[in-house]
């Protein structure tokens, strides 16, 4: 059965990581970052090209493995995990929203919604109820048959969103979630992002957008690989 992260331990507390990838040329990713994320953070990732927020990204979603640091998840070392555990605490505890939706075409929006659910320890008798319910969430009960290709760009990063917290995630991290929106699509997706925050989802958004990094309560920008908290 799914657990539940501890609401007074960090969702992530992550101390000195430093991340080198070989090369050649080896390029010092992030060099030294200090990251503690709580159950109730909204947090936007600033910075230029290249700076390293996807690298960060990656590694507090347990996709990546930093070269030295540690990195606490739900108050438990992730570094002496095998890749299955990781795997285990990402499905269970993990959402991600990316800018390309990433949505399968073939497949309805209630199944794509449901399919999150199948990789999480979410028993088969609740997936769909599970996938309804976190569409109706996002406000698309009206087109849980439709297949993506038919939906708006803003309808189709709801249905993206509705897949990430069906699972009920403690961490829910978006790359870029409104790069590929117009203004009003990207309002809403915001707007969500605010009721799922306060709902107790910690959320972590990657944005070249000001105004959307504005929304968040927290702010940090990252240059060659080090972070600066913005206030
Ligand atoms: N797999 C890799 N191998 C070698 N270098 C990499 C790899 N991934 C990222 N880098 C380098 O690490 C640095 C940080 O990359 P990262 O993708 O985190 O930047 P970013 O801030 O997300 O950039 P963008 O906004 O363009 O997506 C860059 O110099 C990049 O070239």
């Amino acid at each position: 059965m799914m657990t539940r992260l501890d609401p007074t331990v960090p969702v992530v507390d992550a101390v000195d990581l430093t991340k080198i990838f070989p090369g050649p040329p080896a390029v010092n990713a992030l060099r030294g970052v200090d990251l503690r994320i709580a159950h109730n953070d909204y947090l936007a990732i600033v910075g230029p090209s290249g700076s390293g927020k996807s690298t960060i990204l990656n590694m507090l979603g347990l996709l990546d493995r930093p070269t030295s640091g540690a990195l606490r998840f739900g108050g438990v070392a992730t570094e002496t995990m095998s890749e299955d555990a990781r795997a285990a605490l990402r499905s269970e505890h993990i959402g991600f929203v990316f800018q390309a939706f990433h949505l399968l075409s073939r497949r309805t929006v209630l199944e794509n919604v449901m399919l999150a659910a199948m990789y999480a320890p979410v028993p088969r008798a609740e997936r769909e109820e599970r996938a309804r319910a976190a569409l109706d969430r996002v406000g698309l009960s009206h087109r849980v048959s439709f297949t993506p290709a038919t939906l708006s760009g803003g309808e189709r990063q709801r249905v993206a969103i509705a897949r990430a917290v069906c699972t009920s995630p403690g961490l829910l991290l978006a790359d870029e979630p409104t790069g590929n929106l117009d203004r009003n699509s990207s309002d809403s997706v915001m707007e969500l992002f605010e009721e799922l925050n306060a709902d107790g989802i910690a959320i972590v958004i990657i944005t070249h957008d000001d105004d959307v990094a504005q929304r968040a309560a927290r702010r940090i920008r990252i240059s060659d690989g080090t972070l600066q908290e913005l206030t």
